[in-house]
């Protein structure tokens, strides 16, 4: 097919949501991915999830790992207060054109940094080209195998302190067994597992919340 379906996504957002609107274009994205092409989003139903721990957390400085399409990035941005900012990291340049247009289609620029790069080339420069002391929270859902060895580098770049809240997605669906055992086993996180489905299907995933107690 002539069109990527990152594309026909922002097609769709464009076509439904209306400019200004992150919950239009939310509404966009998961109508076109549940009706018609199935795609990796967080989704509607794991979202509300998403909405509830980054309303507990009230975030200063959130990362996420993996922007996507940036619908995950709309769901967080519009919660966040003046002031506050999601870094979302991607290093496909084709998804990350993709996303500056669906972020920007909601209105949104203004607390987002979309940076276009690999986590692992990234994450040792956050504290001098972004100034941030410590993320208050970290949104993962890039590869599987990369949730353990980011957050093990986030912890040497001293960017997870007391508090920091990490969410993951997809720990059962795809699965991220390495890092699940890592954080639950851990005497430095205490973890829970919100049990939710794969979006936009039956089957079962769900998201793990992992807070740092500090060393
Ligand atoms: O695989 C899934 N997500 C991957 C996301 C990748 C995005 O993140 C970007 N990315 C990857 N690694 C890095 C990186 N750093 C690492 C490399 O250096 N640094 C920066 N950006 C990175 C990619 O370019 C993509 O934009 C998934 C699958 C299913 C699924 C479930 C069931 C099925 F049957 C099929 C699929 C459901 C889900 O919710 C899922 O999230
Ligand atoms: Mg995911």
């Amino acid at each position: 097919t002539r069109t990527s379906r990152p594309q026909r996504i922002l097609k769709a957002v464009q076509r439904k949501a209306t400019v200004g609107d992150p919950q239009s274009v939310i509404t966009a994205i998961d109508h076109f991915c549940r009706h018609r092409e199935w795609a990796m989003n967080v989704g509607d139903e794991k979202g509300s999830i998403l909405d509830s721990v980054v309303n507990e957390v009230s975030p200063v400085t959130v990362l996420e790992l993996g922007t996507y399409c940036g619908y995950s990035t709309v769901r967080i941005a519009r919660l966040l207060p003046p002031g506050a900012c999601v870094i979302t990291l991607e290093f496909n340049p084709d998804y990350a054109a993709i996303a500056r247009q669906v972020i920007k289609w909601s209105g949104l620029e203004d607390k987002v940094q979309l940076v276009e790069g690999a986590s692992g080339d990234w994450i040792p420069w956050m504290k001098e080209h972004f100034g941030v002391q410590a993320f208050d929270l970290v949104f993962l859902d890039h590869w599987k195998e990369r949730y353990l060895p980011d957050t093990k580098l986030l912890e040497e770049c001293g960017l997870i302190q007391k508090g920091t809240v990490l969410l993951a997605d997809n720990v059962i669906c795809p699965g991220t067994p390495d890092y699940l055992e890592y954080v639950r086993n851990s005497p430095h996180y205490n973890s829970q597992y919100y049990r939710s489905h794969l979006e936009y299907t039956k089957a079962e995933d769900g998201l793990e919340k992992s807070v740092f107690l500090g060393y």
